[in-house]
């Protein structure tokens, strides 16, 4: 780059940071203004009500002035919000104005436009912008990534113009350090610079690199099912997070960040990407796991974990399997719905509603209320109409109530203290004992009955433990078990499980989301209809019935599903039988399909190794980026593994590295046995912890999602990954590295590196 370019946009710069300075100045001072108003306005307020709350009329007078005070400082904390939020953006612009320019030509214009490009827009006159916000119309262009003719989308239809210059900066305090001229050929240097650094505990924005392909997943505004099938490392997560901050900008007003929300394969993940959306200056949406979500609805039962649910897929008992398959079907959602439809004709299960241990409203009469109703009432009517009616007999049972023997004990009971507040209640005198006899004991009947009523508002009286014993019981009649290889015998084993299971107030994965959704229709409750962009990341994880449900619970919102069919280390679903899943699901001429398929993570080195795991067909691509070739080292031993490990450990010190092993309990045993070596360590049990730098160990199904500088795959021998089964598990470990990947054997290889080349990696024995 030549000196005067240099100094040419280095002099914009300055112009430009002055510009940001001088705003920020005047609404520094706005802010200030806007608190010294409104103290002004509070002191006012307390003198007007310290000076007329003496009569009537000056009550009158408080009561009005009150209002317009409190208006006066609605207005104030408008002011104050804009003002400070002005400030925080022009606070971030300051360290980082813009990473960015275009040059363009439109057809018709006589001169060619220069565009600069940042985190938010800043405009020095109306219509004069110094900044165009990354998520502006405009700046798409830059993201094609090309020179030349470019099209873009406008509110006013596509547009196409002719790109002159496409230039980046690496801006540091007030300072051009780096300017880089691209086009195509060249290759983007900013992005291998990026790309080189240090994994961090935090993901970070890619505002300034992203590409092409995720340029278009961050800025689809039609689809209602956008999925993204896209290899480990090819950034869908990292542009999902950039799509949401995209669709918050662009229907700014309309949208705000409660309304998005995003599923994750688990806590930790969800700590690693939540400084994305603060960095990029908008706040974080509502994150969670499905296991959260599941478990917040069902405070009453321990709702299966990730890592119970990761060694019974993994236990082998493939009957077990056979049936979690089974019910995480699309026909079983089909059979659950046909069977709560029956619900509003026959067979729905009841409770009684009991009182002081006696039966108050029997199963049966509620049975009779319920099925009372029209036939064209539908399941929600039939609970609204039998709650109203049950509410209704409560009422007129506290009449007879208040005659019973109970009642008048309790009356003779009170206190003195208890007398006087109830008697509070009723500020008349009372007209004669008997009055007064009837005001206590209609109280004390009415506090009585209140966790009755409780109890009929929260609809105790269904029973959906019985209910989902009842379906499970009835599926034979409505589907063919045969056809899904499960004969009657291992169904009813199945059918005592999950029975033996809620006595001891459990349920399994594959029993939460039936059981949820034959209540929310047995209920008709529990539809959010505020939701209108439904993230799910890992989605290869998720079981079409968990997908179906999702749906059904969300019906306003517009899904983006983002996966790696070659990662499904939970449901092993195939891309296939997914595809054909979510064509079921949603209509297809609103769906859009893209893939991503170059891995960024990694280096060449580790993507052109890891992509064999899925064996020779793959079509990943890794970026141009290098370094070591990935270790393969099989010992003969678990001390001499140990010794390896120890050895990758000293001579990576400084780097995070994690070592993941397979399951939980192995890395405990590998943890104990480095602590006992003297090898600081942190051990990851839970998805509750915290990522640390430094050395980590860490079950694979955690390992979801995250990345590190260096990997160790503890103990790829063919005893722990013996087959197929395993190869995904396998691949998900093996991409997580970004630099520098170590495969560790102790005894023999497992077989899913046979396919590898020999020149992909360095052996050692
Ligand atoms: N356009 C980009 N510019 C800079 N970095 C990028 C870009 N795209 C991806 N990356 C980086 O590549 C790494 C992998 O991205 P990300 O985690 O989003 O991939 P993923 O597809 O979700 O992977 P996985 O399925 O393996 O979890 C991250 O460090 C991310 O910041």
């Amino acid at each position: 780059m030549t000196d005067s370019i240099k100094e040419y946009e280095q002099h914009h710069l300055d112009v430009v940071e002055d510009e940001i300075r001088t705003q920020k100045h005047k609404f520094e001072l706005s802010v200030k203004k806007a608190e010294r108003d409104e103290s002004a306005i509070q002191d006012n307020f307390y003198n007007d009500v310290r000076l007329h709350s003496g009569t009537y009329s000056g009550l009158m007078d408080t009561s009005v002035s009150i209002r317009q005070q409190q208006q006066l400082l609605d207005e104030r904390q408008n002011s104050w919000n804009n003002a400070t939020a002005q400030v925080e953006k022009l606070k971030r612009l300051e360290e980082r104005p813009y990473f960015a320019r275009i040059d363009i030509h439109e057809h018709g214009e006589d001169k060619d436009e220069t565009i600069y490009i940042g985190l938010a827009s800043l405009a020095d006159k109306p219509d004069h912008y110094l900044i165009y916000d990354w998520r502006a119309p405009i700046s798409s262009i830059y993201y094609e990534n090309k020179l030349g003719e470019v099209k873009y989308a406008t509110p006013d239809g596509e547009q196409t113009v002719d790109v002159k210059l496409k230039r980046q900066f690496q801006i540091e305090n007030g300072k051009i350090k780096t300017i880089f001229d691209t086009d195509a050929a060249i290759g983007d240097q900013l992005l291998l610079n990026n790309l080189s650094n240090q994994s961090s505990t935090k993901m970070k924005s890619i505002v300034t690199t992203i590409q092409r392909e995720q340029n278009q997943i961050i800025r689809d505004t039609k689809s209602n099912l956008l999925f993204v099938q896209g290899a480990a490392g090819s950034g869908k997560t990292a542009a999902v997070l950039q799509r949401i901050a995209f669709l918050l900008y662009r229907y700014r007003g309309n949208l705000n960040s409660s309304q998005v929300i995003l599923f994750s394969p688990n806590q930790l993940f969800n700590d690693y990407i939540n400084q994305v959306l603060p960095e990029l200056g908008e706040q974080n949406m509502v994150q969670m796991t499905y296991y959260q979500y599941a478990s917040h609805r069902l405070p009453h039962l321990a709702v299966e974990n990730l890592s119970q649910r990761f060694l019974e897929d993994n236990s082998g008992e493939t009957h077990k399997r056979k049936i979690n398959d089974f019910k995480s079907s699309l026909q079983y959602f089909n059979a659950v719905t046909k069977y709560a439809e029956h619900l509003n004709h026959a067979d729905m299960r009841f409770r009684n509603i009991k009182f002081q241990g006696n039966i108050l409203f029997s199963k049966e009469m509620i049975h009779d209320i319920y099925y009372g109703f029209n036939d064209n009432y539908n399941l929600r009517n039939r609970i609204d109409g039998t709650r109203e009616a049950l509410v209704k007999r409560l009422n007129r049972r506290i009449k007879s109530e208040m005659k019973t023997k109970w009642v008048e004990s309790a009356i003779q009971n009170l206190s003195d203290e208890q007398l006087r507040t109830l008697r509070m209640g009723h500020p008349e005198e009372f007209a004669d004992p008997d009055e007064e006899y009837r005001f206590l004991a209609k109280h004390i009947v009415i506090g009585a009955f209140k966790r009755v009523h409780k109890q009929i508002i929260h609809n105790r009286f269904l029973s959906i433990n019985q209910q989902i014993v009842q379906m499970l019981k009835q599926m034979p009649k409505l589907l063919d078990l045969s056809a899904a290889g499960i004969d009657d015998a291992e169904w009813q084993t199945s059918i005592d499980e999950t029975i033996a299971g809620l006595k001891n107030g459990q349920i399994s994965m594959a029993d939460v989301s039936p059981y949820l959704y034959l209540y929310d229709r047995m209920t008709g409750r529990h539809v959010n209809r505020d939701i209108r962009y439904f993230f799910i990341d890992e989605v290869q994880d998720y079981t079409p019935f968990q997908l179906a449900f999702l749906k059904y619970s969300f019906p306003r919102a517009k899904f983006t599903l983002l996966g790696d069919l070659n990662q499904a280390i939970f449901t092993h679903e195939n891309s296939q039988s997914m595809r054909n899943d979510l064509s079921a699901l949603f209509d297809p001429e609103t769906t859009r399909v893209i893939e991503l398929n170059k891995s960024y993570r990694s280096t060449a080195q580790i993507t052109d190794f890891s992509k064999y795991l899925l064996g020779r067909n793959s079509k990943i691509e890794s970026f141009a980026r290098n370094g070591n070739l990935p270790t393969i080292e099989v010992t003969k031993d678990e001390q001499a593994s140990l010794a390896a490990l120890q050895s990758v450990i000293e001579q990576e010190a400084g780097e995070t590295i994690a070592v993941i092993a397979k399951t939980l309990d192995d890395c405990k045993h590998l943890s104990q046995q480095l602590n006992d070596r003297g090898v600081k360590n942190n051990l990851l049990q839970t998805e509750n912890q915290r990522l640390t730098n430094g050395v980590l160990v860490i079950p694979s199904y955690l390992a979801k999602g995250l990345e590190f500088d260096s990997v160790v795959m503890w103990d790829a021998s063919k005893r722990q990954y013996p087959g197929e089964d395993d190869r995904q598990l396998v691949y998900t470990i093996c991409t997580r590295a970004m630099h520098d990947l170590t495969v560790i054997s102790n005894g023999a290889l497992s077989p899913l590196f046979n396919d590898v080349p020999k020149d992909r990696y360095q052996l050692k024995q």
